[in-house]
């Protein structure tokens, strides 16, 4: 029987052609054992009973349902840093747009009509100057995949780079320039910076960050980017506060028809992952996450089940999800001894209220998943056989 995987959006088919002739994929596959997806909202969606994991070509996840897919035992991926080139480099692009009237130029350029064109260019200028951001102060809010990467790049622009992160990972310490200055708090980023870009995740912790209240702390004529999340900012403050000039450029990636239609507001559609490299990579990241754990049962960069990467040296595993509660790997030995199979090899390991357990054997006992799946705590289990070719 075929291994069944749902496109919800377009994947890249560098990815899709990953996938072996045990696959099925596609947009029209029922019953599926993983989904993949890029932006779509599965809030909604009536998950199979079938499905095993949801692995996100992206950054973001929060149009999936991670807490319930957990309760579920449904694994969800992500594809960490994958797309952390693509948005870097239209932040850039965000940062000059904001800076110089580049986009009101054109768009005067094009309105001009006569043979005393070049006379009429030369008069009307004035009106698109724009500040350098050499030597200018850019906060970065959130500096994992994408923000290090801005941070550094606004190094070599000659910008003074501030950052913000109270979660900051050592991996992402480690790549950062030593230029870029620690800020301890948020509030130092709102007071001190000329242009601020966010990169954190929409979390309830996050969400509208960027209020009124910030803004009150910001210098007047201060510059937003925004390429992580619509949510992070309260769009009625950040209209008002355009109005009365105290942001004077807002730029985004997730936009409304009010925020597209405000003076000094540059909405771009959800482009920042939108490159053919960035798009490759998140589809062969995804598709890579998606059968280890399906044929291997290990879990790569999940975010809500913990990472366990164990070699196949034996002939069945056995994967057990289950909540993060005592007693029950005595539990498991203690059924797997009844029907006779000898544990070779034991992995658990636990993140938040749920656990994953793999055990690796040489027997097989065919109801061995009913046995350990009727033990309170225990949201899923199966069996992998080892594929030889
Ligand atoms: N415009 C687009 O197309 C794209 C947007 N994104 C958005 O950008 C976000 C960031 O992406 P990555 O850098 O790849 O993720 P990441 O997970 O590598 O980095 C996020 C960083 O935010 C930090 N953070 C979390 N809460 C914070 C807080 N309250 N204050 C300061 N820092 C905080 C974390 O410690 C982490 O270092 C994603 O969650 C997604 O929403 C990501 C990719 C493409
Ligand atoms: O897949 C896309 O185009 C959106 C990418 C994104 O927003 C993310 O990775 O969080």
């Amino acid at each position: 029987m075929a291994i069944k995987v749902k496109t919800v959006n377009k994947i890249s088919e560098k990815g899709l052609q990953l996938f072996d002739e045990r696959y099925e994929v596609g947009e029209n596959v029922e019953n599926e054992d993983a989904i993949l997806v890029r932006s779509a909202k599965l809030h909604d969606y009536d998950f199979p009973e079938n499905l095993k994991a949801i692995a996100r070509a992206g950054a973001g996840t929060n149009n999936i349902p991670v807490e319930e897919c957990a309760k579920k035992g449904i694994v969800v991926f992500n594809t960490p840093g994958a797309n952390a080139n693509a948005v870097k480099e239209l932040v850039l692009c965000a940062l000059f747009l904001s800076s110089r009237r580049v986009l009101e130029g054109i768009e005067w350029a094009k309105s001009l009509k006569g043979d005393d064109y070049a006379k009429q260019v030369e008069a009307g200028k004035k009106a698109f100057v724009g500040p350098e951001i050499d030597g200018k102060k850019l906060g970065v809010i959130g500096l994992g995949a994408i923000g290090v990467a801005v941070a550094n790049a606004a190094v070599k622009l000659g910008m003074e780079v501030h950052g913000y992160d109270p979660y900051i990972s050592v991996n992402a310490a480690w790549g950062m320039s030593k230029w870029v200055r620690k800020a301890s708090t948020v509030e130092e980023i709102f007071k001190e910076c000329d242009y601020i870009t966010i990169h954190v995740p929409s979390t309830p912790e996050t969400q509208g960050m960027i209020d009124e209240k910030a803004i009150n702390l910001m210098k007047s004529g201060v510059h937003i980017l925004n390429f992580a999340r619509g949510d992070l900012v309260n769009e009625e403050d950040m209209i008002d506060a355009l109005r009365k000039n105290k942001v004077a450029r807002y730029i985004t990636d997730f936009g409304s028809e009010k925020l597209a239609n405000t003076e000094n507001v540059v909405v771009m559609p959800h482009l920042g992952a939108s490159t053919p490299e960035s798009e490759e990579n998140c589809a062969t990241m995804a598709v890579d996450e998606i059968r280890e754990f399906l044929e291997n049962g290990n879990i790569k960069h999940s975010v809500n089940f913990p990472s366990v990467v164990e070699p196949r040296t034996t002939t069945y595993r056995l994967c057990i999800i289950h909540k993060n509660i005592p007693n029950m790997l005595a539990k498991f030995a203690g059924t797997i001894a009844k029907k006779d199979m000898n544990i070779e090899n034991m992995v658990n390991k636990a993140k938040g209220d749920y656990a994953y357990t793999i055990i690796d054997t040489n027997d097989l006992s065919e109801d061995i998943t009913k046995a350990i799946e009727k033990q309170e705590g225990v949201i899923k289990a199966r069996i992998i056989a080892k594929v030889v070719f």
